[in-house]
C-alpha cells in the first residue's frame, strides 16, 4: 500500500528529523545482521528475489480453548506439530477417521506465547523493513480466533510497563526503535492508521474537528486515488510524525479508541472491519564516497475482518449491504489470491478497496507474511478447514520484493527546509507584527471579497469534488467496461480453447470410430467362423443323436433279453426248489431204510455173537472133556 497525505495533512513532532549530521550505520551493519533469525530473511538476496520471486510466508496460529469451551468440554480437533510445521484437522466422516494435514512455513500451537511468535516470525521482517523493503503482515481468520490478540495483544499497563501479552504491533514498534537507537541512526518515522468498513475508509488518526463525525456526510472524505505509477494513494490520510515508541502507543490507543467509539455509535462490529496500521521509516545512510542517501522502508500491519461465512454471522436486511461489502473485500482478496496462484490472467485488484490498498503486498514488490489464526474447537472445524485451505493456497503467491530506491538526502530535505522557512516567516511576521497594515474599510472590503472568494472556492471545490466523483464514476465505469472487455476476451480465449479441444476430441472420436470399424470387421470374421463351426457341430449332433437312438434300441432289446433271462431263472428256481424237496424226501426215505437195515444188521450181529459165544462155550467144554 502506498499512502500519501494531502495538503491538509498535519506533521507533528519532528524531533527525529534527519538534520543533525552524525554517523549513520549502513543497512549492511553487522550488528543488525547478527540479530536476525528466521527464514523470512533467507530470501534477502534482492537480485535473486527480484528475478525469481519469493513466496508469501504463511504462518498458522491456533488459539487455546477459551473458558466457555473448557467448561463444556468442547472436543479439540486440531493438532499442531510446530517442529514439523504441520497442522492436522481430525475429521470423522461417516464413522471413518479422515484427517487432513497441512504444511506451513511456521506453526504456532495453543501453548505458544506472543513473544515466541514475534521472535520467530515477525522480528526478521522488521530487519527487512529497516533495510529498505516494504513489508506487510496480515492476520486472517474466523472471528474470535485471535487476529486482534495476535496483532495488538493485551492493553498497555498503567505504569507504562510492556505487557507480556503485547502483540505484533507494539513489539514491532519497540524493536524498530531499539534497533535505530542501537545503530545511533538518524531517521524520520511516520505512521498512518486507517479502518476499512463497508468499503469506506476511515482515518483513525484524523483530528476530531467535529463532534458529529458519526454523521458520515460531515466526515472529511478519505478517498483512494491512482498515483499514476500503478499504485494508490489515500488522499487526505493523516500522517503523524513520531519520535518515540510511546508516541506510537498513544497513537494506537487513540486510533483504537476512535474505532471503538465509532463501533458503538454506528453499531459497527469490529469483526467486520479491516484495519491497516502503517509505519514508514526514512533512514539516513552514507555511501562510501561520503554522499548522504535516504533509504525508506515501510511496514503494514493488517488486521482483517473475520473470514467466517457472512450469511452465518447474521447478515440480513439492513446489514446485507454491509456484509456484502465486507464479503466483497474478502471475496476479492480470495479471488486475487486464486488468480495469482493459478496465474490465470487478469487480477481483480480493482474490485475492492482492500485489494487496491494491498495490491503491492499481493504479487508486488512487497514482502508479505500472512498469519492465519484458527480455533481448535470442533464447532469451528468447517471454518478452520476453510482458513487452512485459504492459507495453504496463499503460500503459492510469489512476490518480487525490491528494496526501495534510495534518495539523495539533499533532495529529500530540500522540500522540508523550504516548508520550514515558510512556516518560520509566518511565525516571525505574526510574532513581530511586521505584516502589512491596511485601513479598516479596506480590510473589511478585502475580508468580504476574501469571504466571497472563499465561498466561490468552496463552491468550486464542491463542484470539482462532484466532478472528481463523476470522473471516478466514469473511470470506474471505464474500468468495469475494461474488465468486461478483458473478461469477454478471456471468455473468447476460453471458447477458442474449448473449440480447439472439441476439434481435437472430434479427431480423437473419428480415429476411435475407424478403430471401432476395424474391430467390427474382425468381430464379423470371428462370427462367420463361429457360425461355420456351429453348423459342423449341429451335423455332428445329428449323427450323435442317431447313434444314441440306435444305442437306445439296443439297450431296450438288452432289457427284453434280461427280462427273459429273469423269467428262465425264476423257472429254474422253482424247479430247483421242487428238486430240493423231492431230494429231501428221497433222502429221508433212504435214511429210514439205512437205519432199518442197520438195526437189522445189528440184530443179526448180536445173534451171530450169541451163536459164536455158544459155539465157543461148547468147544471149550469139549476141549475140557478131552
Ligand atoms: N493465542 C491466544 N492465547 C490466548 N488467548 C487468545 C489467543 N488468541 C485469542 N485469544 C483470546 O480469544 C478472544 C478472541 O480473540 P480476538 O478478539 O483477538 O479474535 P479476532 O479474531 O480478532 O476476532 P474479531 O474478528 O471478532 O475481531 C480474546 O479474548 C483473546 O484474548
Amino acid at each position: 500500500m502506498d499512502s500519501s497525505s494531502s495538503s491538509q495533512q498535519r506533521r507533528r513532532g519532528g524531533g527525529g528529523g534527519m538534520v543533525s549530521p552524525s554517523h549513520t550505520p549502513r543497512s549492511t551493519d553487522k550488528s543488525a545482521r547478527d540479530l536476525r533469525s528466521g527464514d523470512f530473511n533467507s530470501n534477502s538476496s534482492s537480485k535473486h528475489d527480484k528475478e525469481k520471486g519469493v513466496n508469501v510466508q504463511v504462518i498458522v496460529r491456533c488459539r487455546p480453548l477459551n473458558e466457555d469451551e473448557l467448561r463444556v468440554h468442547t472436543p479439540v480437533v486440531i493438532s499442531c506439530n510446530e517442529g514439523r510445521r504441520e497442522v492436522s484437522a481430525l475429521q470423522n466422516i461417516a464413522n471413518k477417521q479422515i484427517d487432513r494435514t497441512f504444511l506451513f512455513d511456521k506453526v504456532f500451537g495453543p501453548a505458544s506465547k506472543q513473544k515466541d511468535l514475534y521472535d520467530l516470525a515477525v522480528s526478521p521482517i522488521v530487519y527487512e523493513v529497516l533495510e529498505g523493503y516494504n513489508c506487510t503482515i496480515f492476520a486472517y481468520g474466523q472471528t474470535g480466533t485471535g487476529k486482534t490478540y495476535t496483532m495488538e495483544g493485551g492493553a498497555r499497563k498503567k505504569n507504562g510497563e510492556f505487557p507480556s501479552d503485547a502483540g505484533v504491533i507494539p513489539r514491532a514498534v519497540k524493536q524498530i526503535f531499539e534497533i535505530l537507537e542501537a545503530q545511533n541512526a538518524e531517521y524520520n518515522m511516520k505512521v498512518t492508521f486507517l479502518e476499512l468498513y463497508n468499503e469506506e475508509i476511515t482515518d483513525l488518526l484524523a483530528p476530531e474537528e467535529t463532534p458529529k463525525f458519526v454523521d458520515d456526510k460531515s466526515k472529511k472524505p478519505v478517498a483512494l486515488m491512482e498515483d499514476g505509477k500503478g499504485g494508490v494513494l489515500v488522499r487526505g490520510l493523516e500522517e503523524e510524525i513520531v519520535c518515540t515508541a510511546n508516541e506510537i502507543y498513544k497513537i494506537l490507543d487513540k486510533g483504537s479508541a476512535k474505532r471503538r467509539t465509532a463501533e458503538t455509535l454506528l453499531n459497527k462490529q469490529s469483526s467486520r472491519s479491516h484495519s491497516i496500521f502503517s509505519i514508514t521509516i526514512h533512514i539516513k545512510e552514507c555511501t562510501p564516497e561520503g554522499e548522504e542517501m535516504i533509504k525508506c522502508g515501510k511496514l503494514n500491519l493488517v488486521d482483517l475482518a473475520g473470514s467466517e461465512n457472512i450469511s452465518r454471522s447474521g447478515a440480513r436486511e439492513g446489514r446485507a449491504r454491509e456484509a456484502g461489502e465486507i464479503n466483497k473485500s474478502l471475496l476479492t482478496l480470495g479471488r486475487v489470491i486464486n488468480t495469482l496462484v493459478e496465474r490465470s490472467g487478469h487480477i481483480p485488484y480493482r474490485d475492492s478497496k482492500l485489494t487496491r490498498l494491498l495490491r503491492d503486498s499481493l504479487g508486488g514488490k512487497t514482502k508479505t507474511c500472512i498469519i492465519a489464526t484458527i480455533s481448535p474447537s470442533i464447532q469451528s472445524l468447517e471454518e478452520t478447514l476453510s482458513t487452512l485451505d485459504y492459507a495453504h493456497r496463499a503460500k503459492n503467491i510469489k512476490n518480487k520484493p525490491e528494496i526501495n530506491q534510495k534518495m539523495m538526502k539533499s533532495a529529500v530535505i530540500k522540500d522540508l527546509y523550504s516548508e520550514i522557512d515558510r512556516l518560520k516567516q509566518e511565525v516571525y511576521a505574526a510574532r513581530e507584527k511586521n505584516g502589512i497594515y491596511i485601513p479598516r474599510d479596506r480590510y473589511l472590503q478585502d475580508e468580504a471579497e476574501k469571504k466571497e472568494m472563499a465561498e466561490k472556492i468552496e463552491h468550486m471545490e464542491l463542484d470539482s469534488e462532484s466532478k472528481d466523483k463523476q470522473f471516478l464514476e466514469i473511470q470506474e465505469l471505464y474500468n468495469s467496461q475494461l474488465h468486461l472487455t478483458v473478461d469477454l476476451s478471456e471468455k473468447l480465449d476460453k471458447t477458442e480453447k474449448k473449440l480447439e479441444e472439441t476439434e481435437n476430441s472430434l479427431l480423437d472420436l473419428e480415429e476411435k470410430h475407424r478403430q471401432a470399424n476395424i474391430t467390427i470387421k474382425e468381430k464379423e470374421f470371428f462370427i462367420s467362423n463361429l457360425l461355420k463351426s456351429e453348423k459342423g457341430l449341429v451335423e455332428r449332433a445329428f449323427e450323435l443323436r442317431s447313434e444314441l437312438e440306435n444305442a437306445a434300441s439296443d439297450v431296450s432289446s438288452l432289457f427284453a433279453k434280461i427280462e427273459r433271462k429273469d423269467k428262465i431263472e425264476d423257472g429254474n428256481r422253482v424247479l430247483t426248489r421242487k428238486f430240493q424237496s423231492q431230494l429231501t424226501q428221497q433222502l429221508e426215505i433212504l435214511h429210514k431204510t439205512v437205519a432199518a437195515s442197520m438195526t437189522q444188521q445189528e440184530k443179526q450181529l448180536e445173534d451171530m455173537e450169541e451163536d459164536m459165544q455158544s459155539f465157543v462155550s461148547i468147544k471149550a467144554e469139549v476141549w475140557i472133556r478131552t
